[in-house]
């Protein structure tokens, strides 16, 4: 069964040798109850664990069913152990918080034994070492006894062939290590026994065999054997501890430790808890300043006039760099342009660049609105009389030309944006709620806009038709269905025998003209509260397709041909002086399809750098004269709180990042007290056949329940902690639920937290598995 073949075994420690195994021959039978005896430190206990596979030896070679194992792997050990031979301590070396079933089972929970028939085999061998009835107690309330016995029931429940006492009546009084060698005794018949003893009367009564140690050597032998049956077979099934086991072990073990495992899964996840907050903090904020974006921005559009100011392209004003010290050597003077004039370009927008920005990523800028300086040749029926209206905020109720264009450029334009994506949203129904009617459908719905007062510009309604005092309240279904005839310009306008033309005196005639568009006011609205966009002035809006349809209409009139070819104003006479003068008398005839001035409007900083990005790469290889200049004036701004905010979210990213990295040296110190306090289990463990991988999985489970447990107790807490924080915010700033996690932030720190416990904890988890198992067994 067993052959020891001249083993030896020595101990080196500082420059003393201790000869624990002096070459030492002997062999055993496949049955017998052997007793090695002999004085203090002869090397028995070597001897029982080399051949349990708990030790290794020097030289000589161990044969099992004259196997050598010589060649053994750690993997051939282990199995052995768990497989073939079954361990008695001096001192039980039961693991105290696994119940005593869970003792019993646990070596053959490693070889892969179904449950069921685990559970079976073990209660099979608690009865048989008589403990059938206290199954159900726990380690901590039995007796020495009754401990040794559960140790029995351990070593005998999978049946190994060997079984190897080590002094395992030695804390036990006379009449119960009578009980206990009797049990013993039984055990042998089946089975190979060696066990080791200080005590000759048990060793004669109750062994079969008697060899005596001294100095590492045998002295004598009553019974020697030798193995002359060559024929013995020698299967080993490997071992495999499930993770499942694992976590069960290191559960049930931090389960007897309650109150340190809370506190150091509290502490561990302080880091937690901060960088949850911070997250939330500044995800709260990200969302409030996108909204506030959002409002800024829609209040101060990217605005391309075809006259711009320079300010904004930092190529065209370089300063000089060079002349600001010596003015005392200087004598000279420099003429120099005006800064405002050298400051103005203009801008040459073309059907070209209208059609660039029509290519703009409606997901960056979805809101473009066009100013054009087209006159409208407006009549209405006022008390059954027609008269002239017009869509301007305007007091003057003339037809002043230069002041019906100058209402119709810069901020507080009556036209709404038109929408690149139609799909994507709605810049009216987004921010603008209706007061009564309906939101424009065609392009000649027009609508009122109103404050949140439900104050409009008394002008708007004058020039509609309306005779209105200051503060006078209109009913809403007084303004709403509004019908405006739309003239054309043929119709409109009559030429005189000078050649020179004028709105025709017979307004009927031109009213119901069936050429005419009809135009209606189909809503009130007023900017949603939290909005708060003032795109649209008070005063009558419409949309650009009305404009582009006036123009249309009229880019062909008999009065736009002529004024193209006249170099007088051919409504007044008056000669026309400039290009530009001329350009606008065309558009406001309706001969010219330019925009005075584009607004793009954006949601928020990252689209609004797209935008200008590809306005810029308009630009580009361009020379600077044929440059269009945009105007940005909530740029620098935006850039500033955006990259501010950017910069103090990392830094508390940070710092909150640095107590994680303390909990993890924190668990990895927890780990490594828990790896020596649970040194005689590794040993068990060993000496029950578990790998160095299992010991490794065992405390690894130990740091994954840890960092769980801390990463969900963070981010629980983090939650909690988000309300208080909320409740101060709301009294500081008035901003309701600024704070808010983000549930994949959540559970991102719940993986993070895991990951690096796990990470802190697998140092102290890999001493573990390398833990000699003599030297763990021996540990107290
Ligand atoms: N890990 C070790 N390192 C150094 N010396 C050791 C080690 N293990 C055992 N020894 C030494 O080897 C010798 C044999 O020890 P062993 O424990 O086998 O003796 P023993 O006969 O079982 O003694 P006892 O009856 O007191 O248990 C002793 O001198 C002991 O000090």
């Amino acid at each position: 069964m067993l052959e020891l073949r001249h083993l030896k075994k020595y101990f080196h420690v500082g420059n003393t040798t201790t000869k624990a195994l002096d070459d030492v021959s002997l062999s055993f039978r496949d049955k017998e109850f052997v007793s090695i005896l002999g004085p203090s430190g002869s090397g028995k206990t070597t001897m029982l664990n080399i051949i349990g596979g708990l030790d290794k030896y020097d030289s000589g070679d161990l044969l099992i069913k004259n196997k050598s194992t010589k060649n053994f792997k750690d993997t051939d050990w282990d199995a052995y152990r768990n497989n073939s031979v079954g361990f008695i301590f001096q001192s039980y070396n039961l693991i105290g918080h696994l119940s005593i079933l869970d003792n019993v089972e646990l070596g053959m929970t490693l070889s892969g034994v179904s449950s069921e028939e685990r559970t079976q085999k073990a209660k099979d061998a608690l009865t048989r070492v008589g403990l059938g009835e206290h199954i159900g107690k726990k380690i901590a309330q039995l007796s020495g006894g009754q401990m040794q016995r559960v140790a029995i029931a351990r070593a005998i429940a999978n049946d190994p062939e060997i079984l190897l006492a080590d002094e395992p009546t030695g804390a036990l009084d006379s009449q119960t290590s009578v009980q206990i060698m009797n049990l013993i005794k039984e055990i042998s018949k089946d089975r190979l026994v060696i066990m080791v003893t200080h005590d000759e009367e048990l060793a004669k009564d109750y062994s079969d065999r008697i060899v005596r140690f001294a100095d590492g050597k045998i002295q004598d032998d009553t019974n020697p054997y030798d193995d002359s049956n060559r024929n013995q077979q020698f299967n080993l099934k490997r071992t495999k501890m499930s993770w499942w086991t694992a976590l069960k072990l290191s559960f049930t073990n931090l389960k007897t430790k309650k109150g340190r495992t809370l506190l150091t899964a509290f502490a561990s996840s302080i880091g937690i808890i901060s960088i949850a907050i911070v997250l939330g903090l500044s995800n709260g904020f990200r969302i409030q300043i996108g909204q506030t974006q959002g409002e800024t921005l829609s209040k101060f559009p990217i605005t391309i006039s075809q006259v711009a100011t320079q300010t904004s392209v930092g190529s065209s004003i370089t300063k000089d760099k060079s002349d600001t010290s010596k003015s005392e050597n200087i004598n000279y003077v420099i003429a120099q342009q005006d800064q405002s004039e050298a400051a103005t370009h203009a801008n040459k927008i073309d059907s070209n660049y209208l059609d660039y920005l029509t290519k703009i990523n409606p997901n960056d800028s979805n809101n473009i609105s066009y100013n054009r300086a087209t006159g409208m040749n407006l009549l209405r029926e006022v008390n059954g009389k027609i008269q002239s209206v017009k869509f301007s905020t305007q007091s003057d109720n003339g037809s002043n030309m230069s002041q019906q264009m100058s209402a119709m450029t810069g901020m507080g334009v009556s036209v709404f944006p038109e929408q690149l994506d139609q799909s994507k949203g709605n810049f009216l129904k987004d921010n603008y709620q209706l007061v009564n009617g309906e939101y424009p459908s065609n392009p000649t719905d027009v609508v009122l806009i109103v404050d949140k007062d439900n104050k409009t510009n008394i002008n708007a309604l004058k020039n509609l038709g309306f005779d209105v005092s200051n503060d006078q309240k209109l009913d809403y279904n007084q303004i709403i269905g509004t019908n405006i005839k739309l003239v054309n310009n043929n119709n409109y306008y009559q030429q005189l025998p000078t050649g020179n033309f004028m709105p025709t005196q017979d307004l009927t005639t031109a009213y119901n003209n069936s050429q005419n568009r009809e135009v209606k006011v189909v809503g009130i609205l007023k900017s949603n509260e939290n909005s708060r966009t003032t795109a649209l002035a008070p005063g009558i809006a419409y949309s650009d397709k009305l404009a582009q349809e006036i123009i249309q209409d009229n880019a062909n009139s008999e009065i736009v041909k002529a004024q193209k070819e006249s170099d007088n104003n051919v409504l007044t006479g008056q000669p026309i002086t400039s290009d530009m003068a001329k350009t606008q008398t065309l558009a406001f005839l309706g001969g010219n399809d330019i925009p005075t001035s584009i607004l793009i409007y954006t949601d928020n900083f990252k689209n609004k750098e797209n935008v200008l990005t590809y306005l810029n790469r308009y630009n580009e290889g361009k020379s600077d004269e044929d440059k269009i200049i945009y105007t940005d004036m909530a740029g620098t701004v935006s850039s500033l709180t955006g990259g501010l905010m950017d910069g103090i979210t990392y830094v508390l990213v940070a710092f909150a990042g640095i107590s994680l990295v303390t909990s993890m040296i924190m668990i990895g110190i927890l780990t490594y007290t828990s790896v020596i306090e649970r040194t005689k289990e590794i040993g068990v463990l060993k000496a029950l056949g578990a790998r160095k991988s299992d010991i490794t999985h065992v405390f690894d489970a130990e740091t994954f329940i840890l960092g769980l447990g801390s990463g969900v107790l963070g981010v629980g807490i983090g939650y909690l902690a988000l309300f208080p924080i909320n409740a101060l915010l709301y009294q500081i700033t008035n901003m309701e639920n600024v704070a808010n996690l983000n549930p994949v932030h959540a559970i991102i720190l719940i993986i993070i937290s895991t990951a690096l416990t796990m990470l802190g904890g697998h140092i102290p988890s890999k001493m573990a598995s390398k833990k000699d198992a003599s030297t763990a067994l021996r540990s107290e």
